[in-house]
């Protein structure tokens, strides 16, 4: 029988933990333990493991890995065009493994614009960029005269924020790439969406075009509020980021966070610290090059300190540790 005292404890406890906001109560977008596995010729690939992934309403972040490591299945599944095999996902409210026809339609019209790599994929070619820009917003509804022209004005407004108000009226063939891939992120913001969801936006471009179409990513987010996570192997917009994810084998392994740090004499410098995630199990993933500069292979020994944890190699137990 629990003593009065520990049951006053106890109670205490689950009242803390009842009143304790859910995983990813506050965040935008919140992936818990996210699975999606893939099943061809009889072959398994399980492309998500378990991966847990926060992200702040407004936030304007990368997620970086190498390849096959899962980055372009999660952005699949957060625009809904692919359902995870288990885990639970949700964007703004919506449930990503609950949602019906109906709910995917509207979520996938309203609630998340996408930008493709194929600068081809974005835009439709016959259209001119304004009338791609109208596009999603016709489709998403309302009819009328009046609701034609604010359509129009909104489309010539987005063209002109993000840079590219001259190719308003030409087609894509008439546009660079680097101005397809803004027009297609005026597309992506037209029904104003509470996130976009890009995946190598910059990939088929030069240096110089492709930190235009970041820029406009960036008007984009400090503009109009959207948050934007973009998929990327370039590192010059994985280091114009305040936060970039690494993915590697299916889930979240690290990230880096970046800040300005003002000094004494008011000069700025970017100071970015790379953290380990813990996922909600407790896992924490080492880097690769840190256990293979200390041969770190099945397990590792640890010891609780104050305020930090020591991980150790696995050393025969004549050979005192270091
Ligand atoms: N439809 C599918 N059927 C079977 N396997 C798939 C499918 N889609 C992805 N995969 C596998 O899942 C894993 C993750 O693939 P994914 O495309 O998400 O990786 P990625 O990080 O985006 O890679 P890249 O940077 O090359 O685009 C890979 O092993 C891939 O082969």
């Amino acid at each position: 029988m629990p003593s009065p005292r520990s049951l006053a404890e106890l109670e205490r406890r689950v009242a803390e933990e009842r009143d304790r906001p859910a995983y990813g109560d506050d965040a935008l977008i919140s992936c818990d333990r996210l699975v999606r596995i893939f099943t061809a010729d009889g072959v398994e690939v399980q492309a998500l493991q378990g991966l847990d992934l926060l992200v702040t309403r407004g936030e304007l972040m990368a997620l970086v890995g190498a390849s096959g490591s899962g980055k372009s299945t999660l952005l699949n599944i957060l625009a809904g065009l692919d359902v995870p095999t288990a885990g639970a996902a949700r964007v703004d409210g919506y449930d990503l493994l609950a949602m019906d026809a109906k709910a995917r339609l509207s979520y996938r019209r309203e609630v998340v614009g996408f930008v493709w790599q194929q600068t081809a994929r974005n835009l439709l070619p016959y259209l001119t960029a304004a009338q791609n820009v109208v596009l999603p917003m016709q489709l998403a509804g309302r009819g009328g005269r009046r609701a034609r022209r604010a359509r129009a004005a909104r489309a010539g407004e987005l063209l002109t924020m993000l840079g590219v108000g001259h190719c308003h009226d030409r087609r894509p063939v008439q546009m660079s790439g680097g101005e397809q891939q803004r027009a297609a992120i005026a597309v992506a913001l037209a029904n104003n969406p509470s996130v976009i969801l890009a995946d190598e936006p910059t990939g088929e471009l030069d240096s110089a075009t492709a930190e235009q179409v970041f820029a406009a990513f960036r008007t984009a987010n400090e503009e109009l509020g959207t948050t934007v996570v973009v998929v990327t192997h370039d590192h010059a917009v994985a280091d114009a980021v305040r936060r970039t994810v690494a993915i590697r084998d299916g889930r979240t392994a690290s990230e880096v966070v970046r800040h300005t740090h003002v000094d004494e004499h008011g000069q700025e410098s970017s100071v970015a610290r790379e953290y380990a995630t813990v996922d909600r199990a407790g896992r924490l993933q080492l880097p690769r090059d840190y256990t293979e500069a200390l041969d770190i292979r099945a397990r590792v020994l640890l010891e609780l300190e104050p305020d930090h944890i020591q991980v150790w190699p696995d050393t025969p137990p004549e050979q005192p540790r270091p």
